[in-house]
């Protein structure tokens, strides 16, 4: 479980771009975060993975709290939590398997990712999680001829295999088309329950959060404005995230 405690993230100019966000998550349950253009959906994506500074607040993860431990406890949290970006970064030329072996920068310590160094499980482990993200015929096609759903596919795969117990994924489903968009949120919440993770993903399409998440989260200038579990959001509530 984990509990955000009065999350603010003031940039250098002065200006708050997260102001007092309070909330908590739970494993097995997808969050959608939405919110208009430049309300703060990526910046609490990035603090709650902490790739970002907290100006203040606490994340604390299983009662411990994150943002006070020291580097290596930070190290350590950071390997439990997956970020994706919109644009899957992978080695190009590798296969979907190596790259999901392999593991994402962050994730893998610098050792095993140089080496490519394979362990006996390893590969059993890809390919079922391949095959859990519908992706076992394309396990040895190579990153570079994969399409965006598919790169979108690997990088989730990547981070089940290696263990992430939280998945912040930043608008994943841009630009891809409107099956694959449902296709990838279905495979999501599914994983979410089958793993018992924490997922996270910020959303444009406020549809897509309707259908899928657990709960939504809706964001307007920085400051968390509501909370809905599972069901449509009124006229009323769409106005307060606009
Ligand atoms: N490095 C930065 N320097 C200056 N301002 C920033 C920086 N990062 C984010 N911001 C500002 O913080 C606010 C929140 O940005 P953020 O990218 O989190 O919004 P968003 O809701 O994800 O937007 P979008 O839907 O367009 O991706 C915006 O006003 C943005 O301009």
């Amino acid at each position: 479980m984990i509990h955000i405690i009065g999350l603010t993230r003031k940039l250098p100019t002065g200006k708050k771009v997260l102001d007092g966000i309070h909330g908590h998550l739970e494993p097995g349950k997808l969050y959608a975060v939405v919110g208009a253009s430049g309300s703060g959906k990526s910046m609490l994506l990035r603090c709650l993975g902490l790739k970002e500074p907290w100006t203040s607040g606490e994340l604390r993860i299983d009662g411990k709290d994150a943002i006070a431990g020291g580097a290596f406890a930070r190290l350590r949290l950071k390997r439990k939590i997956a970020y994706l970006e919109q644009k899957a970064l992978m080695y190009e030329k590798k296969t979907a398997l190596k790259n999901v072996i392999i593991g994402a920068v962050g994730q893998v310590s610098w050792f095993r990712r140089m080496t490519g160094m394979v362990r006996s499980d390893d590969y059993m482990d890809a390919m079922e999680t391949l095959e859990n993200v519908g992706l076992i015929d394309r396990a040895h096609q190579p990153a570079e001829k994969l399409s965006g759903g598919e790169r979108q596919r690997v990088a989730i795969a990547r981070a089940i295999a290696h263990g992430a117990e939280v998945l912040l994924a930043d608008e994943p489903v841009t630009g891809l088309d409107p099956h694959s968009q449902e296709s990838i949120m279905g495979m999501l919440k599914q994983q979410a329950i089958d793993k018992n993770m924490i997922i996270v993903v910020a959303l444009h399409r406020l549809e897509l959060a309707e259908k899928f998440a657990d709960e939504i989260w809706g964001l307007h200038d920085g400051r968390a404005v509501l909370t809905v579990r599972g069901r449509r959001l009124t006229a009323a509530e769409k106005h307060q995230i606009s």
